[in-house]
């Protein structure tokens, strides 16, 4: 992987990162020792963060399209986009396997910060650098994650190997690439000032992933 900003980053909050990617709840699929409880703790929070991440990679698709010199930008999100439409069809499927109500789910607190974040990326303010990439880094926490869960030596269970293909499989991953190198170009072309913030970003979101996987050990 060529080193750019993000990987920088990366190595710099390696911590942080190894906490958000690879968490005991993922190790504890990838182990086959979840506890069906958390997977459904997680499954009704995940909705909910789904149905505030839909406006948010709207709002990433309208800065691309303002801010960006690179017509690609917008064509690769706007498949990120389209991905969103099954997935929420996808919750809803999942959720009746598991005889879960999504209508009544109540927001937890990790749930509640992370979208708030969300709706603080949506401003206007928010430059679309920062934007572009806080929205590889929520991608790619998932991608990385789940993808543990395919490895052959996991121990998956087959309730949860979709779930886990949703995220972890390669196509997906080819995806998140796409996003990486977008946002790295317009890390390395950006002011300082907008590099500070795209940082800040990038590290609250790795705190709120690793909030968010807490969440569903209840
Ligand atoms: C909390 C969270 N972070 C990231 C993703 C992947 N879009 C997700 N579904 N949920």
């Amino acid at each position: 992987m060529e080193r750019g900003v993000l990987e920088r980053w990366i190595k710099e909050n390696e911590g942080l990162y190894v906490e958000a990617t690879r968490h005991p709840f993922i190790l504890s699929i990838r182990d086959g020792t979840v506890d069906f409880s958390a997977y459904k703790r997680w499954l009704e929070q995940d909705y909910l963060f789904i149905r505030n991440f839909v406006p948010f990679v709207a709002s990433v698709l309208v800065k691309a399209s303002r801010e960006s010199e690179d017509d690609s930008d917008m064509e690769t999100i706007l498949g990120g986009m389209a991905a969103l439409h099954d997935e929420i069809l996808w919750f809803k499927k999942e959720a009746s396997k598991w005889n879960v109500q999504l209508s009544h789910v109540v927001p937890q607190n990790a749930t509640e910060a992370y979208c708030r974040l969300l709706e603080i990326l949506i401003n206007p303010e928010t430059d679309y650098t920062t934007a572009v990439t806080a929205f590889w880094t929520i991608e790619a926490v998932y991608q990385q994650s789940f993808s543990l869960c395919l490895k052959s030596d996991s121990k998956t269970v087959a309730e949860l190997m979709e779930a886990c293909r949703r995220w972890g499989n390669d196509d997906f991953g080819t995806y998140c690439e796409s996003l990486r190198r977008i946002a790295n170009r317009h890390l390395a072309n950006a002011q300082e000032s907008v590099r500070k913030k795209a940082e800040e970003a990038f590290k609250l979101i790795l705190q709120l992933e690793v909030d968010f996987w807490n969440m569903s050990f209840g």
